[in-house]
């Protein structure tokens, strides 16, 4: 059965102190038996406190980005061995801001996530579409294009491992979120272009989030959907009142 995840995607948020105490509120909070997988992601430097704070708890960190290859000559990179060397778990690939401000593609995506896999990080993969596309009516070509080009050469094995997050590009950082309904349809169509790509058993395995202005009061109409596994939270993700209120109001299914 597929896990319900709620992520904290911080963004380039938090120094260190503010980080800490993020942290540590969450430690204290998040109940050992706590039904959703809990995950934080901070900036890269607060990697190994955040690892440090929660060891022996149920929380799980997740960098932001990372580089596909070993190591090398790529200033300003970081590897998944480093990742994995500090106690990383998780991480987010292919966030819109990233394609958006650092030319991001789905071949860099297709890279990462492969490379997540090869070094047994979970990879949260998002996708979605800009309100011009969802105006225009191809929302659901570019969804689906953009789940098998981020697929593509990956083994239904490994696919289990993999977490999609659907995040509209219109709703996220906007107040605007997107209708239960709505991110129902398109995690209903991420879920069936994954069964057409493999299987309709590989498919009802993968965890499908949905992003974008996530917050205490709309995560259980949204998880609540049959097709939404969870959320990938940003601003709301900041302070832990506001991040518990989530992790404590969606729908384990
Ligand atoms: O981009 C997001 C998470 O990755 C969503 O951000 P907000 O929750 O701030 O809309």
């Amino acid at each position: 059965m597929r896990k319900t995840i709620i992520a904290g995607n911080w963004k380039m948020n938090h120094t260190g102190k503010d980080a800490k105490e993020t942290i540590t509120g969450l430690v204290g909070r998040v109940v050992q038996d706590v039904k959703a997988e809990v995950v934080v992601a901070p900036v890269f430097p607060y990697l190994p406190m955040a690892v440090e704070l929660t060891k022996g708890t149920p929380i799980h960190v997740a960098a932001q980005n990372m580089h596909w290859e070993e190591s090398g000559a790529f200033t300003g990179e970081v590897s998944p061995a480093m990742l994995v060397d500090i106690g990383v778990t998780h991480v987010i690939i292919g966030h819109s801001e990233r394609r958006t401000y650092f030319n991001e593609t789905d071949e860099t995506v297709n890279k990462k996530t492969k490379a997540a896999l090869a070094h047994n990080l979970t990879p949260i993969v998002c996708c979605g579409e800009t309100l011009e596309q969802r105006e225009e009516g191809i929302m659901q070509p570019w969804i689906e294009g953009q789940i098998e080009k981020a697929l593509e050469g990956i083994g239904a094995d490994d696919l289990a491992k993999v977490v999609i997050a659907y995040e509209p590009i219109w709703a996220i950082g906007t107040g605007k979120t997107a209708t239960a309904a709505q991110a129902q349809e398109v995690c209903s169509i991420i879920r069936k272009k994954i069964a057409a790509l493999y299987s309709a058993d590989v498919a009802d395995s993968v965890s499908v989030l949905y992003g974008g202005s996530v917050k205490g009061g709309n995560v259980a109409e949204l998880t609540g959907s049959p097709d939404i596994d969870g959320g990938l939270v940003g601003g709301a993700s900041l302070k832990v009142d506001d991040f518990m209120a989530i992790i404590d109001n969606a729908v384990v299914k």
